[in-house]
């Protein structure tokens, strides 16, 4: 963004899972890791837990071998500026602003994302349901540690690296300020998203997050589909295993998320996405603080 331009934004959030969203169909900003990290500043910035930059794909080289299929990229960034493969409130949070901006309807639309085309089902009555692929069960277990304590993990990949330990309160897990430290280090040479859960009934969970590149954040939708899939393998409701789909009512500090697995591994999660505002980001002002 060169100086004096005044660059569109909205601001929008998945169970409090916040975004900004920066329109920009011609892929035509210089979206760096540093101008990303200044957008989420919660202080001297607009604040986020990270950015969806909204390209057509047939303009972005990652995105165009998925034109044909969705005309929409979502391409997202953490709150410190890292690149991420998905992001799973984000993808909904996406597909509202494209129904704001008149770009689709209600009923059915294709995002592309750097982990895939997903389908996505904007509901009349507002939950928006996501196609979230497969999940991928890297053998062996990893552990993670906060402060004193340690926890066997369930590595889950939903395109995006996961480590989920069932704890006995979520308060075990303390004030994750820092990265949980985990075991073996070569599970993860990219980092991890950390999910912390716990029971509230047959099929029912809640869960605390510490995200890759984003810090303690009040929800993650790949994280609650990472959860439930380890879940069902906890409670020996593995769908591909019992024939029969399962589905998980997961709550998060920012909201309810609900995750089904089916049979095929195919893993739908269906949860509300709300544009909060619209402003224009002043070119200068971000040229002065990026530096
Ligand atoms: N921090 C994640 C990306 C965002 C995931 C989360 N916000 C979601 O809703 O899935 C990562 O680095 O893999």
């Amino acid at each position: 963004m060169t100086t004096r331009t005044r660059t569109p934004f909205l601001k929008g959030h998945g169970t409090e899972n916040d975004f900004v969203i920066v329109p920009d169909p011609e892929n035509a900003l210089d979206l760096t890791p540093a101008a990303v990290a200044v957008l989420c500043d919660r202080r001297a910035g607009i604040g986020g837990d990270g950015v969806l930059h909204v390209v057509r794909s047939a303009a972005h080289p990652e995105a165009k071998p998925m034109a044909a299929e969705a005309e929409w990229f979502m391409d997202y960034r953490n709150g410190d500026g890292s690149v991420a493969e998905m992001c799973g409130n984000g993808v909904r949070v996406f597909a509202r602003y494209l129904q704001h901006a008149g770009h689709v309807g209600e009923g059915d639309l294709a995002i592309a994302t750097r982990a895939g085309v997903k389908t996505v089902h904007i509901a009349k009555n507002g939950d928006i349901t996501v196609g979230m692929g497969r999940a991928r069960l890297p053998e062996g277990e990893v552990t993670v540690s906060v402060g004193e304590r340690s926890w066997a993990a369930r590595n889950v990949n939903m395109g995006n690296p996961h480590a989920v330990a069932f704890v006995g309160d979520l308060a075990d897990a303390g004030t994750l300020y820092d990265p949980p430290p985990f075991s073996p280090a070569a599970a993860y040479p990219d980092g991890v998203n950390v999910e912390f859960v716990v029971d509230r009934g047959p099929r029912h969970v809640a869960m605390r997050v510490h995200e890759r590149g984003s810090g303690e954040t009040r929800s993650c939708g790949t994280g609650a589909c990472a959860v439930a899939v380890a879940a069902a393998r906890r409670d020996g409701a593995d769908p591909a295993v019992t024939g029969t789909p399962t589905t998980y009512t997961v709550d998060l500090p920012g909201g309810r998320l609900v995750i089904t697995e089916r049979p095929d591994g195919e893993i739908e999660m269906t949860g509300p996405a709300v544009i909060v505002a619209e402003g224009e980001i002043d070119g200068e002002w971000l040229e002065n603080a990026v530096g």
